[in-house]
């Protein structure tokens, strides 16, 4: 029997056919989209529902399309039966697409089950026609059938499969594509199937009566599968633009916090401060990548510590009460330093903001930024270790002295205790210094400063103001007696001997010691009176140690008022020049005169030198004093050669002067200003003078003595210069000093001094003179032993320039 096919139903099937594909493909990727299990579960089987009833429904339209010449009527379980079976191979292609993989095996092995299971569709619907006798099957086409099935599946399969990851809009085309050729291959198989029926031709219906006409029943179908299929399609669309729109927006918050990812780890990585985020118990939530640099740590090995544990002990406290504080909602005007543990057991120093973040939910946490400030503060402690200490011994230096002593000063007032200041001043250091060089005298400061430093305890402190100069101080003491017992152990350090750089030394210490309250109450009236005590030890025959008293108060008063009117005297004219005569002891001619300095005090009167040039040397005035004399003196010398008296004028130079620098300018200066030949100056200067810096002394006095200018050596014998010295210098004439001179005729020894220095001269060829001469008994004795020149009241006192002039008148 031959049947015909409906054409409209045909299209229909076909239409329904790539619906249902579609859905498939579509299916497979909202189920391999899905992220929570149950959606997963709810679109594989609403998927698996839709697909099924589409492709049942496209077979069973398709089988309604062919027109028998007789009535045909279907039985509904077997019907219902194909049903089940679409939907059973439905649920398997769609489980099977959304699988993790698929390998060719696998797509094989599934894609022949599927089309196995899509031809038993079709045959177990074609079995629920009621037609007799049942219909038979050409076994080619029948083959091909089954064949089209397997290849429509296994397409199918791999065509879900390979698209169920795209979600883009152009995947929506490849899907419909995909879905169109699907369609036609399980259209293909059906009519396939449907052409290998053979329906004999003497068939009837075997139903008692046709339970529904075949248009109704395809019409019934179409529309509850189509609606089925459509609302499946409808609902996968709207999911698809509901997951686009949600995509698009995923994907703008996903570029915006990428950048500001981006901005976050660009400002973190590539600075050197740290970032932290910490949780209110001090745990690390988040580091950045600085750490490592500043810290040796990974951020990562930092994570889940407690922050506090790497903080300094001793910072720990004041650490944790800002965290505290931050806690509570404090801000942070001042950052906070700290000592951190670096990762390889050093302490680095790091100055710490933080800011409290647990309100903000992108944080959660408190901020801290922190960077780190050791070689800064290193730096500043070098800059300021520089301004506050010696260089050559590191010591403490005077600025830093008198900060711990003003420290110490209020520490005693607080707790009612007495401190000590010891003035300590190195004896014969300067000669040393002078005669054995600068080198020499550094190693002995140096050494020196340990062995003071060696007899104190912790908490005292020994500064050097400069030069041999110390002064310690005893921030708490008792009684005298401790005080006394530190003064004793330095003079015994001090006192014993110093090799260094081969030579034996010797020196000793004078320790002036002031007190407080007693003595003073500010750092730099406590160091006064220290250092008046001092001057008194020293006067005491040096190598010990004084307290000041009220007497040593007056000196010292004594002294800085003598420093003071010294200063105004120069500046209103009250210095003079007295004069005292130089007579040649074999012709009693005057030869020349030595210019003695005095002071016209105007409440004091007439002060002779003894009183003011040591204070004068002491301070340094000197230089402006010695200036001062050096011009007077050559002047006046000018205006007696003026007045027919060429006379050599004999001037004291001070062993500060030659300290100066400008010594030779001056005194060529005073010559040139004068006019006064250069043969009729003579400059005397002291043994100690000739021996300080002997290099330097000798080499100036060369220079003057080639412009003609002669050179005396003055009070000689009472210094402690060797013999040789003499040779080495430039020197015209020795001073016998008055002190020999005065016991003539009453000490022999001082004689034979006498004696022995006059033929020690004459062997040198030098000149003579004799000063201090007072009797005749004297005068004989030094003309008898051939003595040039005398000086001495026998003779005349020092005078004024008028009554020089006078003195000279009346001598010829
Ligand atoms: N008892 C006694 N004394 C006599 C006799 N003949 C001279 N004299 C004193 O002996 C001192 C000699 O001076 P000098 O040894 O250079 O010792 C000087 C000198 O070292 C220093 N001096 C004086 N004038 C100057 C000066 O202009 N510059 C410097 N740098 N020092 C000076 O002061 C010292 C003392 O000077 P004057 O008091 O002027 O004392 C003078 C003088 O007045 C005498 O027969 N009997």
């Amino acid at each position: 029997m031959q049947g015909s096919y409906d054409i409209w139903l045909v299209l229909l099937s076909i239409g329904i056919a790539v619906m249902a594909s579609y859905i498939g493909l579509d299916m497979a990727s909202r189920v391999n989209l899905a992220k929570r299990v149950h959606l997963r579960q709810l679109w594989l089987i609403g998927g698996t529902l839709s697909m099924g009833c589409g492709i049942w429904a496209m077979h069973f339209i398709g089988m309604l399309a062919y027109n028998l010449p007789i009535p045909v009527a279907y039985h509904i379980p077997t019907t219902l039966l194909s049903l089940l079976v679409a939907n059973l191979v439905s649920g398997l292609t769609l489980f099977m697409a959304s699988r993790k993989s698929l390998g060719w095996m696998k797509l094989l092995l599934t894609g022949t089950i599927m089309g196995l299971g899509i031809a038993a569709m079709h045959y177990v619907g074609m079995s629920a026609m009621q037609i007799a006798p049942t219909i038979n099957y050409d076994l080619p086409l029948f083959s091909l059938s089954l064949i089209i099935a397997i290849i429509a599946a296994v397409a199918a399969l791999y065509l879900a499969f390979s698209l169920r990851d795209e979600n883009s809009p152009s995947t929506i085309w490849k899907k419909a594509g995909s879905a169109i050729l699907m369609g036609i291959a399980i259209v293909g198989m059906h009519f396939t199937g449907m052409a290998a029926a053979v329906i004999s031709p003497d068939s009837i219906c075997t139903a008692a009566a046709p339970e529904y006409s075949g248009d109704v029943l395809a019409v019934i179908v179409a529309i509850c599968s189509g609606l089925i299929v459509a609302a499946t399609l409808l609902l996968g669309m709207l999911d698809a633009r509901v997951a686009r729109q949600a995509e698009k927006e995923v994907r703008m918050m996903t570029r915006e916090l990428r950048d500001s990812e981006e901005r976050f780890r660009t400002m973190t990585e590539r600075v050197r401060d740290i970032f932290s985020i910490l949780s209110p118990e001090g745990i690390v939530k988040y580091e950045s990548p600085a750490v490592m640099d500043a810290l040796g740590y990974e951020p990562e090995e930092l994570i889940g510590n407690n922050m506090f544990e790497l903080v300094h002990p001793q910072d720990n406290e004041a650490v944790q009460y800002q965290f505290e504080r931050v806690l509570a909602g404090e801000e942070m005007i001042r950052p906070i330093e700290f000592r951190f543990r670096h990762k390889n057991g050093t302490w680095r120093i790091l100055e710490a903001f933080a800011r409290n973040e647990l309100a903000n939910p992108a944080v959660d946490g408190i901020v801290v930024h922190s960077r780190d400030i050791t070689e800064h503060k290193q730096s500043q402690q070098t800059i300021w270790n520089l301004a506050h200490h010696d260089a050559l011994t590191g010591l403490p230096n005077r600025s830093l002295l008198q900060d711990r002593i003003l420290q110490a000063i209020h520490q005693a007032h607080r707790e009612g205790h007495k401190l000590a200041v010891l003035f300590l001043d190195l004896d014969h250091f300067k000669h040393i210094n002078d005669s054995l060089g600068h080198h020499v005298g550094d190693a002995l400061l140096q050494v020196a400063a340990q062995r003071i430093e060696s007899c104190l305890r912790e908490g005292d402190t020994v500064a050097r103001l400069g030069g041999d100069e110390f002064v310690v101080l005893l921030p708490s003491f008792q009684s005298d007696a401790d005080v006394v017992m530190v003064a004793d152990k330095i003079l015994e350090e001090l006192g014993k001997p110093f090799e260094i750089d081969g030579h034996g030394l010797h020196i000793g210490v004078s320790i002036g010691i002031s007190q407080y309250p007693r003595d003073g109450k500010e750092p730099g009236h406590l160091m006064r009176m220290a250092d008046a005590a001092m001057y008194h030890a020293k006067a005491n025959g040096r190598n010990n140690a004084q307290f000041f008293t009220e007497q040593i108060d007056s000196v010292a008063r004594e002294r800085l008022q003598v420093e003071n009117g010294l200063r105004l005297a120069i500046q209103q004219g009250e210095l003079r020049l007295y004069y005292q005569p130089l007579v040649d002891l074999k012709t009693n001619v005057v030869v020349g005169m030595e210019a003695l300095i005095r002071w016209e005090h105007p409440e004091r009167g007439l002060l002779s030198p003894g009183s003011f040039v040591e204070i004068a040397e002491d301070t340094g005035l000197i230089s402006i004093i010695g200036e001062w004399i050096l011009g007077e003196a050559c002047h006046q010398a000018k205006q007696w050669n003026d007045q027919g008296f060429a006379l050599q004028v004999a001037i004291n130079l001070s062993v500060r002067q030659f300290d100066s620098g400008n010594l030779h300018q001056t005194i060529v200066h005073a010559l040139r200003q004068s006019g006064l030949p250069a043969r009729q100056l003579k400059l005397e200067i002291t043994e100690s003078t000739m021996i300080s810096n002997i290099e330097e002394t000798s080499q100036l006095l060369e220079r003057l003595r080639s412009l003609g200018i002669q050179i005396a050596i003055d009070d000689f014998g009472t210094g402690y210069s060797s013999l040789s010295y003499l040779k080495r210098f430039p020197i015209d004439t020795l001073k016998i000093d008055q002190s020999f001179v005065r016991d003539i005729g009453v000490d022999t020894d001082d004689e034979a001094i006498v004696t022995a220095i006059i033929a020690v001269a004459h062997s040198l060829k030098m000149g003579l003179v004799a000063e201090g001469i007072e009797t005749e008994r004297q005068l004989d004795f030094l003309r008898g032993l051939g003595c040039d020149i005398g000086q001495g009241y026998y003779f005349s006192k020092p005078l004024p320039p008028d009554a020089f002039t006078e003195f000279m008148k009346n001598r010829t």
